[in-house]
Parts: C-alpha cells; structure tokens; sequence
C-alpha cells in the first residue's frame, strides 16, 4: 500500500471522511485534491480578470476627491495612484471572498463547486450600473449596498421555495439568449484595449472599428467641461478642441487608430497569439487551457527590454509601465483590501435607480447560479447514484448550496466585489473526480495562496486575460442553437436580447429588450389569434400550440452532460459503408415487396422486406436480420391483430381530433409527455425546419399508478384519458389496442435476439418494464380555414414530421393509407408504399448502438403533399428506464463499433426536450442548467 493509499484509507474512515461522505461517493481524498486543483486552475483568472473590470468602475477614487473629473482623470498622478491601489484592492477582495466562499461551499455545502465574482455579473455592475469611472446611475459604494442586500433576498427566496417559480417564467429564448449574449458581451470587452487585446477601438464615424494600433499612432478624445472651453483651441468653423498644451487635460482611455498603425501593436499579436494557444488547449481538452494561454502571454509581457515590443512592465512598456515594474518587484505582499473594504453606502436607496440595480443583481444572479447549480449537480450525478431525487428535484444539500451563496454575495459586498456565483468551470474539477466538499475546500486553500502574490497578479497585463475573455464568450454563445429560430415569436426576442447587450455595453438593457418584445410580439399574435376565432368560430383557425407556449415556457439548457449526450447522438449517423453482418447465408431476394413507387416522377425501388409472422420461424428470422442490416425497415404481415381491432382504434382517433381545442387541451401533455400534443407542438428536425412539425398527435404509455414508487421515474405516470363522456368507447378501444401491440412487441423482440444470434429471451429483462409509447397522429388538412391545404414542402424547411431517427429500440406503425411516410436509406428519400393491414416496424437509435450499428436506426420523415388528412400511430417501443445500453459483446465480435454506454431514460428525455417544446421538465431532476 502506497503513502497516498494510506492517506486515503485513514481519511474514508475518519469523521472527516464520513462528513463529507467520501466513500458513498466513490472517492478519495487525493483524488478531491487533484479534482479541487484542476478547478482552481481553470477559475483562477478571475483573479486578475474581475479586478481588471471591477476597476473600470474606478472603485472609490471618483468619489474621494482623487478622480475628481471622472474619467477625465486619467493620467494625473494622484488619480493613477489611487486606481493602482483600487486595482489591487480588488485583486485582494476577489481571493479573500473566493476563501471564505469556497470554504463554506465545502464545509456547508459538501459539493466540489467553485465559487467566485460571476463574470457577466460583474461587467453589469462595471459597466451598467456603476459604469466607466463612476459615469453611471450610481455610486460604487451604493450599488455595492445593493449587492450587500441582494444576498439576503437570495437566501430569503431560496428558502421561501420562490426559486423554481421565477425560474419557469422566464421565456426559454430569452434565457438560453441572455447566455449567449452575455458571451458575446465578454467577448467584445476582450476585444477592446481597456480589458482586452485592443482589436476593436473606436471610431468616430462607425463607434468601433479595427484597432491594435501602438502607441504612437493612437488619437486619444478630450473630453472638457464648458468652463473649460475658454482654454480650448476653437477652430475656424467655431467648434472647438482640446489644447493638449493646457494642464490637467488628459486623453480618454479609448483611441482612434490612425490606418497606418493598424493591427502594427507587438502587444495585441501576443494577445492574438496566447488566444490561439488557449482554443488549441481547449480542443485538446487539457487542464487549465485558459491559465496555460494567460501566463504564456502574461511571461512574455514581463521581460523588460526595450525591444520587446508586447512588454507590459518597465518605462518601455508606455504610460504607467514603471509604476507597474516598481509594484510587479515586491512580488510578495500583505493582502490589502483597504480601498475596497466596508465601503457601502445605503443612501442611495432613496432613488429609484438603485432599486432597478438590485432587482436586475438578484435576477441575473438567480437565474445564473440557480442554473449553474443544477447542470453541475446534474453532471455530478452522473457519478454519483442517486445524487438526484427525481421526484423533487432537489439534490443533497441544495438548500445549504444557495445559501452559501447567497451569504457570499452579502460577505462579498462588505469586502468591495460585485456577486459571487458558482462556475461552470467547475466541471473540468468534476471530470478530473471531484465529488465532494474537501475539492471546494482545496480550492479555498490555492485562493489563501493567491492572496500574499498579488503585486504577481497585478501584472498580468489585460492583453493576456482579453482573450480569455474571447473564449468564455464563444463557449457560452453555444446557447443560442437550442433557440427555435423558425419561430418569429421566439426568433426575434430572442435575437434582440443577445444583439443589444454587446451593442448597449449592458445585459440589463438586452434583457429588457428582449422581455419587451417577447410581450408586445406574443401578446398581439395571441390576441389576433383570439379575435379571429371569435369572428369565424373555427378553433382551426387559430395556430394551436403558440399561445399555450407562453404559459408553458421552460427555461435552461446548457449543461455538461447534455452536450455530451448531444455529442454521442452524433455517432448515430455513420457511415453505410462500415455496416452489414457478412454471414453470407442470406438471399436478399427472399420475400421482398419489390415496391415500385413513384417519387416526383422518379421510379424508385424500396425493396423492403415484409416479413410474414406466420411462417416458419427459421424463415422469419432470416428475413428479419436482412431487413435490419440493410434498411432498418420492414413490413410485418400477419401479425395475428385483427383488422377490426385496428379500424375501430382509427375511429376513435378520428374522433379525439376532431373535437374543439379547447376540449383537447383538457388533457394536453403533463410532466410525464403523456396527453395530447397541440399542432406543431414538436420539431422533430431542428436543425432543417423552417417551422414546427405540421401534426397534432397523443402520447400514452404503460399505465402507472400515481402512488406507485415507478412513478417517482420521468415518464411514468397515469395516463391522461379524454373524457368517457365525450368519448365513451375511447379509453376502452386504445387500451386494447396498446395491449394488443405490447403482446406483438413481446414475441417481436423474442426474433430480433434470434436474429442476432442472441438467446430467444435476450431481451426480456430490459424490457421488464417497457417504456412503450402509443403516440396517434393527425397531420392535417389544412391549418388555415378557407386557405389551401397545408401542404409540406421539404425545399424550404416545411415537414409534416421532420426528418429523425426513432430514439429506441423498435416502432411498430400502422397508418390509414394515406401517403406521406419516406426514408433515406443511402442518402435519398423514397416513399414507403402502404401495404394495407401491415405493421411497419422501424428500428431505433437504441438498437443501432446495441448492436454497434450492425443493424441501423433510419432516417425517416412525413412529407404530406397530397392535400387529404393524414392518421398514423406509432407504438414506440424502448427498455425500461435503467437499462443501460452498451454494445452487445457478441456484435463487437461480429464487427461492430464501440458507442459510449447511454441510460434508456436518460437519452430519450434529451431527445424529448430537444423536439418537443411543451413538454415540461418539471419531473426530470436533470438537465436543469444555465
Ligand atoms: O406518421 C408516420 O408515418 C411516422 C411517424 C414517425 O415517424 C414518428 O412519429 O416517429
Ligand atoms: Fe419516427
């Protein structure tokens, strides 16, 4: 047993490790301090970054009589001082509230999270509320009593429960948008000079423009007063300018580069280049990318020779550069806080200004580490079983996590920084085997250290942390492809909120833009819609679904492991060439319809295999193989399910549609997808689709008492029946059919082992409790009264169900004829001909990679284009919650690829959210995240 054994063995079995609950969570005391260490790299520049911004603010020096003229104050002498200090005040602030949060986090919290200044946060404070040099609504020392208040309020509505309230109103675009423009704002301060690499600087005819301009060719503004015109040069046209020869008259800290300088600064290239270091690091997932690109640049900057060009120190680095080099000498010094300490000022509360800061803290903040907190947690319980109760939601210690939180942001005030948050970048710790409370407290103990090198940290130069800021941006910007952009009532809030906070220089005035519009846009669409169906009567007229997204809007989206369930779905699609299980004892030709269909007037031969179930069993699974490699479709004929039974069933779905809206949406979808689904309520292609899915359809599954403990899992419930009422035969007759097809799902599944040379009862424990969904479709005629039918046109992005694999394991479709289903076996589309009373049975996603895509999960899609209503019903059969899908040794053996392992239920919520927009998450306790 190695010295780190015995450490970690006396450790499990302390108090201590039994507090922080070490062994339940499958770790180990090393491996919390390395997982804590790699977190601390990756959030360590917030040191020098938050500083960086924070004293744009100009912290207490416009106010205590050193910058008297504000920014206009620059390059005076008492005014340089006072900011160097406030500079390194803030450095000093920063570490000391990442102690004390960080601590508590571990010790209170027992979560391995990372706490610190958010940024987002901290530019709304520098640059909306305190703006440039105190030039904005309120003073530094009010807005931070503002910040001081905003963590009592936190803690108070975390306990109260108001938390998952506020954050399901919130419309999904607008928050999946603030996060991406949020990212396009840091991205854009790190793109100018004050924080960042000086690529964009301004320009008097387009506001910004191409900078990197050195020095000697930057044209600095004057700002003067009018007393002060007297002294000024006035030109001959009358206007006047600033005399540079007067004293006190100095130069704004943003410059018009004349052309000849531009992108010419040795210290923007380096910035430049330290950027492209850090994405190559990122795309190579290393530990502490960004800090790795941020000393490369920051080294490079101190070598104090004249000829180096990027030096950030010395007199030949331009104005302040030796103050900078006398400072950067001492290297070590005792932590000072005294310009940032204790200086709130609860005066400002008077006016309404302050107010607006504090409630806009509280929402951004809220929204921010509410979000954050549950995507880590999520990511957390990947690893750790039964992390999460799916039943509340609620994972362990959450209460004591918010208001650790909550009281950080009030110590954090005290000590002069804007609100702490919990980092994503926690994550990267995660994934290095952070599980608990010790890796948030070994990120405490790194910050004690950071806090004696703070003349270190002060140097490094805001061309080195700029692009850091760049890339923050582009990894956050991410959010905005989970905006359903086809939709002009969600597009344009939406693009609002990311394009005017950039462009505003402030979240809030984006996030006001984008609520405002939301409301103005939604409102009048909603009251147009209702006014039109007083006038004609027809609830066909309204475009179903839109109004009832605007009470059922969820927020959140990015979290770690959703992307890499994304990432994963991505292997799905592989290449035709790798598949097939040479066995060579098939012949293709056996029972094959040979279908001919015509295809806008192009012949084309399906050629999918029907498979008669009543034949010898050797045959059937012979048939059945060959379908499964070659198209992942087939027909399955004589199946023993009476033609009646099916015809009454479309007769009772006929009827269900038919009814008025209002009658339908009595059981529209709930918390378990089950109950109806309005008219393009899904998208089953995002990515393609100009506008939602032209069918309204049902959801109905494996009846599960509500009491029963299954009923705690996502997707498991009661079944959401329409009114016997209204519908006396309509429960009775589904029912039976649902029970009917489980019995054909059963023996169907008993052929599919065979086929793969597996026992007969192969799959019969994962499918002990069967996620099996009934899903009756309607794809109808026409969506506006007296106007053309509705017809599907693929050219321009209109489906009437998108193109999409199915995410399980088998479908068993039946359809009333009606023309419209195609598949894309090899990279085109072919219509599948109706073989009447036929089951069409599809394979999904889940069978694809249990057998290391030997057998293939299709691409398929609806495209209605003959005018005529259209009803189908798609029994989907998938395993049971747990059930982990792996690939099937026995195919590996065969030649089958290795696919990462994916949970049953996990998987088929990511799909659900990403194609259903009314379907609530309230019951995931997964997934919730920023
Ligand atoms: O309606 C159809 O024909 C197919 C429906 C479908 O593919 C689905 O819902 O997954
Ligand atoms: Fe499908």
């Amino acid at each position: 047993m190695g010295y780190a054994d015995k450490i970690n063995a006396r450790v499990e079995n302390s108090i201590v490790g039994r507090y922080f609950k070490v062994k339940e969570r499958n770790t180990s005391f090393t491996q919390e301090l390395r997982g804590g260490s790699v977190t601390f790299l990756t959030v360590a520049y917030i040191l020098a970054v938050n500083a960086g911004i924070l004293a744009d603010t100009g912290g207490i020096c416009p106010t205590n009589g050193a910058c008297p003229l504000g920014p206009g104050s620059i390059g005076t002498a008492a005014c340089d001082d006072c900011v160097a200090n406030t500079k390194r005040s803030f450095i000093s602030a920063t570490a000391a509230i990442c102690v004390i949060a960080n601590f508590l986090m571990g010790i209170m919290g027992n979560l391995p999270l990372a706490i610190a200044p958010g940024m987002g946060l901290n530019a709304y404070f520098t640059y909306t509320v305190v703006g440039f040099f105190g030039t904005g609504m309120v003073t530094y020392q009010m807005a931070l009593a503002a910040v001081f208040i905003e963590g009592f309020i936190f803690v108070f509505i975390s306990v109260i429960g108001l938390r998952t309230w506020l954050t399901t109103i919130v419309p999904k675009s607008i928050w999946l948008a603030s996060s991406a423009g949020i990212g396009a704002f840091l991205a854009f301060i790190g793109l100018q000079q004050a924080e960042g690499l000086g690529v964009v600087t301004y320009n008097g005819a387009t506001a910004v423009g191409l900078g990197g301009c050195p020095p000697g060719y930057r044209n600095h503004q004057y700002t003067f007063s009018t007393a002060q015109l007297e002294s000024a040069c006035i030109l001959s046209d009358g206007a006047a300018i600033a005399n540079p020869a007067n004293s006190g008259w100095t130069p704004s800290s943003n410059y018009f580069c004349e052309s000849a300088g531009v992108m010419r600064s040795g210290q923007t290239w380096l910035g430049i280049a330290g950027g492209m270091l850090m994405a190559v690091l990122l795309a190579k997932n290393l530990k502490g990318a960004l800090m790795v690109g941020i000393l490369f640049v920051t080294f490079i900057s101190w070598i104090p020779s004249s000829g180096n060009h990027a030096a950030y120190l010395g007199s030949s680095a331009g104005p302040g550069g030796q103050e900078r080099l006398d400072y950067f000498r001492k290297v070590v010094a005792v932590p000072d806080t005294s310009y940032t300490a204790a200086q709130l000022d609860f005066s400002g509360f008077k006016t309404g200004q302050l107010w607006l800061a504090l409630i806009t803290f509280l929402y951004v903040d809220f929204l921010d580490c509410t979000g954050t907190l549950y995507s880590m947690a999520n990511f957390l319980g990947l690893y750790i079983p039964n992390f999460i109760d799916k039943k509340t939601l609620q994972f362990e210690r959450q209460l004591p996590a918010f208001c650790v939180d909550g009281v950080s942001i009030t110590v954090g005030a005290v000590l002069g920084t804007s609100p702490v948050t919990v980092f994503v970048e926690s994550a990267s710790g995660i994934r290095e085997g952070a599980r608990t409370g010790i890796a948030a407290l070994m990120i405490s103990f790194w910050f004690i250290v950071s806090l004696f090198f703070t003349p270190l940290l002060a140097s490094i130069p805001p061309y080195a942390t700029g692009p850091a800021l760049v890339l923050v941006g582009a990894m956050m910007v991410i959010n905005i492809v989970k905006i359903d952009w086809a939709n002009i009532q969600e597009a344009v809030p939406a693009f609002l909120t990311f394009i005017v906070m950039p462009l505003t220089y402030s979240i809030a005035y984006g996030v006001i833009a984008g609520i405002m519009s939301w409301i103005i846009i939604n409102g009048s669409v909603a009251a147009w819609n209702y006014v039109s169906l007083k006038i004609w009567g027809r609830p066909d007229h309204v475009e179903e679904g839109s109004s009832w997204k605007m009470v059922r809007q969820m927020t959140f989206t990015l979290n770690a492991d959703r992307s890499l369930q994304e990432s994963e779905a991505l292997h799905t699609f592989q290449d035709p060439s790798t598949r097939g299980m040479k066995d060579g004892d098939e012949s293709p030709s056996a029972s094959q319809a040979a279908a001919e269909v015509e295809l806008g007037g192009k012949s084309v031969d399906t050629s999918i295999p029907v498979v008669d179930f009543s034949a010898e069993e050797a045959s059937v699974v012979k048939t059945w193989r060959r379908a499964c490699i070659d198209h992942g479709f087939l027909y399955l004929t004589n199946h023993g399910i009476p033609e009646s039974l099916v015809s009454e069933f479309f007769e009772q779905q006929h009827a269900f549609f038919r009814l008025p809206l209002d009658q339908k949406m009595t059981i529209i979808q709930d918390e378990n997808n089950r109950g109806y689904t309005p008219y393009k309520e899904s998208t089953l292609d995002p990515e393609n689709s100009k506008r939602p899915d032209t069918h309204e359809g049902l959801y109905f599954g494996r009846e599960v008492a509500a009491d029963s403990e299954e009923a705690k899992l996502p997707l498991h419930g009661p079944n959401q029946w329409p009114s016997e009422d209204l519908l006396p035969n309509y429960r009775r007759v589904t029912q039976a059919y649902y029970d009917a097809v489980t019995a054909l799902m059963r023996r169907s599944l008993h052929i599919l082992a065979l086929s793969l040379d597996l026992p007969r009862d192969h799959f019969d424990a994962m499918f002990a409790k069967p996620i099996a969904s009934l899903r009756p479709l309607h794809y109808r005629r026409a969506a506006v009264m007296g106007g053309p039918a509705e017809v599907a046109s693929p050219e321009d992005g209109g489906f009437s169900a998108g193109a999409h694999t199915d995410y399980g394991c088998l479908t068993f479709l039946m359809t009333d004829g009606t023309p419209g289903l195609q598949i894309c076996p090899d990279g085109e589309w072919v219509a599948v001909p109706h073989i009447r009373g036929a089951f069409v049975i599809n394979l999904g996603d889940m069978l694809e990679r249990w057998t290391g895509g030997l057998y293939r999960s299709t691409l398929h899609r609806v495209v209605c284009t003959c005018g005529k209503e259209r009803f189908s019903a798609a029994f989907f059969v998938e395993p049971s919650f747990e059930t982990v899908v792996q690939v099937f040794p026995e195919c590996l053996a065969k030649g089958g690829k290795s696919y990462p392992p994916i949970q049953s239920g996990e998987y088929l919520l990511g799909k659900y959210r990403a194609t259903h927009s009314g379907y609530s998450l309230a019951k995931e306790g997964h997934a919730i995240a920023a």
